[in-house]
């Protein structure tokens, strides 16, 4: 069938009939391109038992200020990491959002499992408060050639025992806003482990990105996020890139940085397509409360 149709296509637009073999790489590819789903459940108070698929998460505290749903991810990850600077932030900012109660007892019920960087942003009563509570402290001021985001990415591919790393997502904190050279980093660490699942957030949007190896079916919690998102080709431009479910959607479109890429989109369905030759960013806005 699939032959019959390309050749009455080929024939059509004076092309040579693609060969029988041509066609099994092309039926083959189909077959072989994966569906993977994503969804911001994370960001509701519980997570739906039937969601798809079910993920294990670790939440990563960056040095920047951190988000107001902060201790709602914390809840929902098993493994909880500081990159460097970042636990200042665990330690002066976490009790702020509990103010009716003691800052100490809110600091030890937010102990991170590790702690771990180059170590030049840590304050010193800040590291002796978590080291005693028992966190782990990986040193790595002689690596200055990798950010503390990396350092922390490695430790969970590498290194975190006990974890079920099969469906594990990383949530990043304090990610986005501040220094334009971290944002750009941490935006190169998510696209250096393209193999993993990494979410960048702040207060007011989040990033992943979707490889192309994968057709990707994204779960919009309308409650929660949208209706702004974008499709941005970081890399290598995209000669084709197709969705479905958004306002301007791309149909075999090509996108390039300096050329069109799609931002101020907007989401039309609770379920959007993407599919595309290239690794794309993926980022959608986080509705304020
Ligand atoms: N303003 C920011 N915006 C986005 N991400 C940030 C920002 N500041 C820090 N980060 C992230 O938090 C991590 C830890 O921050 P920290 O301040 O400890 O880094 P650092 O190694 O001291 O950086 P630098 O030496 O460049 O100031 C960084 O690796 C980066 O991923
Ligand atoms: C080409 C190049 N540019 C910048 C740095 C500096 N640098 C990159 S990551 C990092 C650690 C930050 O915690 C530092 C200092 C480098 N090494 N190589």
């Amino acid at each position: 069938m699939l032959r019959l149709q390309s050749i009455i296509l080929a024939k059509a637009k004076h092309l040579t009939v693609p060969s029988p073999s041509s066609l099994r790489l092309v039926k083959k590819r189909m077959i072989a391109m994966d569906l993977m789903h994503h969804s911001s459940c994370f960001l509701l108070p519980t997570i739906p038992l039937q969601r798809r698929p079910s993920l294990t998460y670790a939440l990563l505290v960056l040095n920047q200020n951190l988000p107001r749903f902060t201790p709602l991810l914390w809840n929902h990850a098993q493994l909880h990491l500081c990159a460097d600077g970042g636990a200042n932030r665990l330690y002066d900012e976490m009790p702020l959002f509990f103010p009716q109660e003691d800052a100490s007892d809110v600091r030890r019920r937010y102990k991170p499992d590790v702690i771990k960087g180059d170590m030049d942003s840590i304050r010193r009563e800040v590291l002796e408060f978590y080291a005693s509570l028992g966190t782990e402290i990986v040193d790595k001021s002689h690596d200055q050639d990798t950010t503390d985001l990396h350092k922390c990415v490695t430790y969970i591919r590498d290194s975190a025992s006990g974890l079920d790393k099969s469906n594990l997502c990383i949530l990043v904190v304090g990610a986005l806003g501040g220094r334009f050279d971290h944002e750009m980093g941490n935006l190169n660490v998510i696209c250096r482990f393209s193999y993993m699942r990494i979410v960048l957030l702040s207060n007011d949007s989040l990033i992943h990105l979707l490889p192309r190896t994968y057709c990707h079916e994204i779960h919009i919690q309308t409650s929660v996020e949208g209706p702004h998102c974008g499709l941005i080709p970081i890399g290598t431009p995209s000669k084709s890139s197709t969705t479905t479910g958004l306002q301007w959607d791309l149909n075999n479109t090509a996108m390039e940085f300096g050329g069109l890429v799609s931002t101020s989109n907007i989401v039309k369905e609770e379920k959007v397509t993407v599919q595309s030759d290239c690794d794309l960013l993926w980022t959608i806005s986080i509705k304020k409360l």
